[in-house]
């Protein structure tokens, strides 16, 4: 998909991302550094990823949690939708609280992880549009 970037007078790449609110048993949230090379690199996120064809939104953020992460999840409710444009991408964040069920958290395709409370959030640096997420899980 594609959309006309008023600023550039371009078009832009517009992708769907599933991105999961992961909660453990002690109520801290999983967030991940990603890898340092690559668009945001360097940055925090709630992981998840690009939805493929084919996949629905629930399927997506299980198999990116898998992939990056190694751990089993249970996608439960939707949290809030954001739609962002970065100035090489414009992305829609489809964000949904998930409950982590199984396995050890391994740095598979992120530069490292941690288990969190949802007041140190704001220690963090995330990508700009996560300031939506971080208000939302504080509503
Ligand atoms: N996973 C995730 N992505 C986010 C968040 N906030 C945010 O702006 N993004 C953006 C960054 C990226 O442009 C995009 C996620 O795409 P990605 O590059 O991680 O996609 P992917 O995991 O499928 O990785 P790849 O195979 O394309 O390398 O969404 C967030 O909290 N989590
Ligand atoms: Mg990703």
């Amino acid at each position: 998909m594609t959309t006309p970037n008023p600023q550039q007078n371009t078009i832009l790449p517009h992708k769907i991302i599933g991105v999961g609110v992961i909660w453990n048993q002690e109520k801290q949230i999983l967030i991940d550094r990603r890898l340092p090379t690559g668009s945001m690199a360097n940055l925090w996120e709630f992981p998840g990823g690009k939805m493929e064809e084919g996949e629905t939104i629930q399927d997506c953020i299980v198999r990116e949690i898998r992939e990056e992460l190694g751990i089993k999840i249970a996608v439960r409710e939707h949290l809030i939708t954001i739609d962002h444009t970065y100035s090489h991408l414009q992305v829609t964040l489809r964000v949904y609280h998930c409950d982590y069920l199984d396995g050890t958290p391994q740095t598979l395709e992120c530069a490292e992880f941690r288990w969190v409370n949802l007041d140190d959030l704001e220690q963090f640096e995330f990508p700009a549009a996560n300031g939506q997420i971080i208000a939302a899980l504080n509503r």
